[in-house]
């Protein structure tokens, strides 16, 4: 840990940002199994939002591992390492205004606790893609759940790596009782949530 570290502050804070895009920073956090469906809704999401004129901007796990997190495997330490540097990213992108959308399976309930202890205004909106097992791997379009039973991936989520669910998700999809499936209905759903919040307006 640095010493001797200063945290500089600026005649421009979140509120003048958030006045100049005229919505309000915030992190929706999309988690389920790999193949459940986030990184598509993410993007839809994104699209939606940008033909509101909203800013967003999606941290999809697979993407960051390519870059910021490319020296991390799927270890449990490596897995919140992983999550650890996402909600510090996402974090730096609410204050900025911008509503940051993460995509990542962060399968473990204390990692995702912890990002929810640094956004003490609740702008942190955790979205569970409940989407079983057996709809996963039938979907499996990386062929990854193959490898994984074939033994030729270990540590894989949901095969031989626990999901740990949580009891206080703000957002389940799809709902329960009502047959909205699609990425671009469920879009809807979350955007609903966010214009109730007060996140699409200054
Ligand atoms: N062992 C193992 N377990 C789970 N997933 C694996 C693994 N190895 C590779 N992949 C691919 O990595 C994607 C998950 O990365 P994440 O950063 O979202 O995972 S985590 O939050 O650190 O658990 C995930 O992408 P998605 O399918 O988009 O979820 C997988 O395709
Ligand atoms: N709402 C949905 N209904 C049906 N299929 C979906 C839905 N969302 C995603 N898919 C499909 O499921 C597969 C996994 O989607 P993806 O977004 O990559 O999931 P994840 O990011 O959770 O791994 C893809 O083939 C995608 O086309």
């Amino acid at each position: 840990m640095a010493t001797n570290i200063v945290w500089h502050k600026s005649s421009v804070g979140k509120l003048h940002r958030q006045e100049l895009l005229q919505q309000k920073g915030c992190v929706i956090w999309f988690t389920g199994l790999s193949g459940s469906g986030k990184s598509t809704l993410a993007y839809a999401l994104c699209q939606a939002l940008y033909s509101r004129g909203k800013l967003t901007y999606v941290l999809d796990g697979d993407n960051v591992r390519h870059g910021l997190n490319r020296d991390l495997a799927f270890k449990v330490e490596d897995r919140a390492e992983n999550i650890r540097r996402i909600r510090e990213v996402a974090k730096l992108f609410a204050d900025a205004a911008i509503i940051c959308i993460a995509s990542v399976i962060s399968p473990y309930r204390k990692d995702r606790d912890a990002c929810c202890a640094l956004f003490p205004e609740r702008d942190f909106i955790k979205v569970f893609m409940d989407v079983p097992l057996q709809i996963c791997e039938a979907r499996d379009p990386k062929g990854l759940y193959n490898f994984a039973r074939a033994g030729k991936i270990k540590g894989f989520t949901g095969v031989d790596d626990p999901y740990e669910p949580s009891l206080n998700f703000e957002i389940v999809l799809p709902e329960k009782g009502n047959n909205i499936t699609s990425p671009y209905e469920m879009a809807e759903t979350v955007i609903s949530y966010l214009e109730e919040k007060g996140y699409l307006r200054a």
